[in-house]
């Protein structure tokens, strides 16, 4: 019995109309189809039942009309027909399947190949399948064909399906291609899921469709191609098959002798046989795709929190130390993160805020060695736990991710797989680091969505079935199936309502209090940082230029720019009244930086002095440091006290560009 959660919307458990079979049985293509395709595989199987003569047996005379003995009369070789198109259809589905099937599996092979190794593989397998699309299909086979002419049915099969496979090749590879590119493949890398298992588990099934569609369109072919062969001499014309039968009629005159069924028969029955190939290949596209086959589900209400510990205190279970990292351009290079140095507590939320393009997400993506070229990491280093790891190898990186540190970044519910279902995806973290056994795998899922507040029946749904906010909560939940030590999430709600982002932050804030798990969090919500984070950290042009409690920063932000920072957000209390954003635009990072990087946007610089000396980092309390010349012991206080005066006159606009989106 399905169990009944107040206010929750069930699922109803998966009858077995909505299982794929039964949506192949619901389906009126694939019934037409499968039906017809029936009738030929019994009319081949049963054939020594159907009729008592062989197919080849010459003993008849010549066109013979209908008689109970020869329902559809003898051929001018005195052969019965029906014996004929009975056996015929044995040979001809043999070489649709067998030939489509190789076909098939050529084009999966060089497809999958090209699109996965990229680089010279990928040009290799290009040039060939142009070759073989620019080859005329049928004169290349009649010239392959030619040579093998009289070998039997295998010969012809082996032609055809060497000859057939280019056309798929090249649609699989588009899109294996697109594929590749997804994040849910990214996400599978990234998560220790080898080539081999991310070809055939994360790949396939979303080719499935496709891969159906290029084995009818193949076994078409085949049929096509063998009954072109045949009528035209080449070929082993002594085989029966329905276009050996055409070869014969026609060769015999069976048109002019009146005898039309004998050309009709097997002509229609190809025609026939290639309707019912078209509409599974419909109808499997349609069923492999559970985006067709089933509504969206609703929001589920969350399960309540339980109560909330208190975060453990101790050594720093990250530090960054002087982490400097560029981007390669082809115009010089940008320095996104200048030398930062930040530390994470265990248990501690550190939330990361600044401006766009300050190198929030550079700074996340260098420290969990996720930076792609042009990125690269010009300096510094990062220890997590026992682990140095940027000195980490690929195969000891995989084995910590997921394990001690996880991530969850922007929008990232584009990485749950369309075709699996969320509980294979549940899995899939935990068995690619050992867990296999079945009870356990079962267990912690429903651990997760307990925790994450999502409904265990959602487990046997599909991504689409699922709102954003859910999505996002399953990839919370799979960033937390191996209980990582950290879990840097980059602006993990964005993409969602702020309903929902508000609930999903509280809810990660509770898992993290209750598991003692650090979070390094970005979001564009400082007053939600402010509120939620253990600390914060304030980023402008590549720099941390503020690291405080969240409590301290927001009662008394040191930093010039966290003031402004602080300024272009409504207040968490009180009155709401109009906010501007920061005049003026952050420097190049591109351009070598002399001083303070505000400086230009500053109301208390200190000309002479932040434009000049070079950058450093102060304590401006206890837990509180800043990176600004105020606080500098060796700047005299009436030059200090000059700036904090003419900051509270109107200050003359550095520029009038718009105001920068603050993130
Ligand atoms: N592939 C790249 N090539 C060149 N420069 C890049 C590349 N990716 C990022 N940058 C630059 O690096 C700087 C930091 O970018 P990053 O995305 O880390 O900032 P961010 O603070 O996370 O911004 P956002 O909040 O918009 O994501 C920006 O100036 C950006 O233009």
């Amino acid at each position: 019995m399905t169990a009944v959660i107040p206010g929750a919307i069930p699922i109803p458990r998966r009858a077995w109309k909505n299982t794929s079979l039964g949506r192949f049985f619901r389906n009126p293509r694939s019934v037409f189809g499968a039906g017809l395709l029936l009738i030929f595989v019994l009319m081949g199987l049963f054939a020594p039942v159907l009729t008592p003569y062989s197919p080849s047996s010459l003993e008849f005379d010549a066109f013979m009309p209908f008689s109970a003995a020869h329902p559809l009369g003898t051929t001018a070789l005195g052969q019965d027909i029906l014996a004929q198109f009975l056996y015929g259809a044995r040979l001809t589905l043999l070489v649709g399947a067998v030939a489509g099937l190789l076909a098939t599996f050529l084009s999966v092979a060089f497809g999958l190949a090209a699109a996965y190794f990229g680089g010279w593989v990928d040009e290799a397998i290009n040039t060939l399948i142009n070759v073989f699309l620019v080859l005329p299909g049928l004169p290349l086979i009649i010239v392959a064909a030619a040579f093998i002419r009289g070998g039997g049915v295998w010969p012809v099969i082996v032609v055809i399906g060497f000859t057939g496979w280019a056309f798929g090749a090249r649609v699989l590879r588009s899109q294996a291609l697109a594929l590749r590119e997804r994040d849910f493949i990214a996400a599978a890398a990234v998560s220790g899921e080898g080539p081999l298992r991310i070809i055939f588990v994360e790949m396939l099934p979303n080719m499935a469709g496709l891969i159906a569609a290029n084995f009818f369109g193949a076994a078409l072919y085949a049929v096509l191609s063998e009954a072109g062969l045949s009528f035209i001499g080449v070929g082993d014309v002594s085989l029966v098959t329905w276009g050996t039968m055409l070869y014969w009629a026609q060769a015999k005159g069976a048109l002019l002798q009146g005898a039309w069924w004998w050309v009709a028969l097997p002509g229609l029955s190809i025609a026939l046989l290639g309707t019912s190939f078209a509409l599974l290949n419909f109808a499997v596209d349609e069923i492999s795709n559970p985006k067709l086959g089933g509504g969206r589900l609703k929001m589920p209400r969350r399960t309540q929190a339980a109560p909330i510990a208190a975060p453990v205190a101790g050594d720093a279970l990250l530090s960054i130390k002087e982490l400097s990292v560029g981007y390669l351009t082809p115009t010089g290079v940008v320095r996104a993160v200048r030398e930062v140095s930040l530390d994470v507590q265990p248990g501690e939320l550190l939330g990361l805020a600044g401006e766009s393009g300050c190198g929030k997400s550079t700074l996340a993506f260098a420290a969990t060695r996720l930076l792609d070229p042009p990125g690269a990491v010009l300096g510094g280093s990062v220890r997590l736990a026992q682990h140095d790891l940027l000195a980490l190898s690929p195969e000891e990186l995989r084995k910590v991710r997921w394990k001690e540190f996880s991530i969850v970044f922007q929008a990232s519910m584009s990485v749950l797989n369309p075709v699996l279902k969320i509980r294979e995806q549940v899995y899939d973290a935990m068995q690619a680091h050992g867990v296999t056994d079945k009870a356990k795998l079962d267990a912690r899922a429903r651990e997760l969505f307990d925790l994450v507040g999502i409904q265990m029946q959602y487990l046997d749904a599909y991504p689409h079935q699922l709102s954003g906010g859910m999505k996002q909560r399953v990839v919370i939940a799979i960033a937390l199936a191996l209980e990582p030590k950290l879990i840097v999430m980059d602006e993990p709600t964005t993409a969602l309502d702020v309903v929902v982002q508000r609930q999903i932050l509280q809810e990660i804030n509770a898992v993290r209090k209750r598991l003692g798990i650090s979070i390094i969090f970005i979001t564009h919500d400082l007053s939600l940082l402010v509120e939620m984070s253990d600390r914060v950290a304030i980023m402008y042009a590549g720099e941390v230029v503020e690291l405080a409690p969240a409590h301290q920063l927001y009662a008394h932000p040191a930093h010039p720019y966290t003031q402004q920072l602080m300024n272009s957000f409504p207040p968490m209390t009180g009155p709401r009244t109009r906010r501007s954003g920061i005049p003026g635009k952050p420097p190049s990072l591109s351009a070598e930086i002399v001083g303070c990087p505000f400086f230009e946007r500053c109301t208390k610089r200190m000309p002479g002095v932040c434009d000049v000396k070079p950058l450093q980092t102060f304590t401006v309390a206890e837990n509180q440091t800043a990176a600004c010349f105020l606080y500098d012991p060796t700047v005299p206080s009436e030059i200090k006290d000059s700036a904090i005066r003419s900051s509270q006159t109107p200050q003359p606009e550095v520029s009038r560009e718009p105001a920068h989106t603050i993130n």
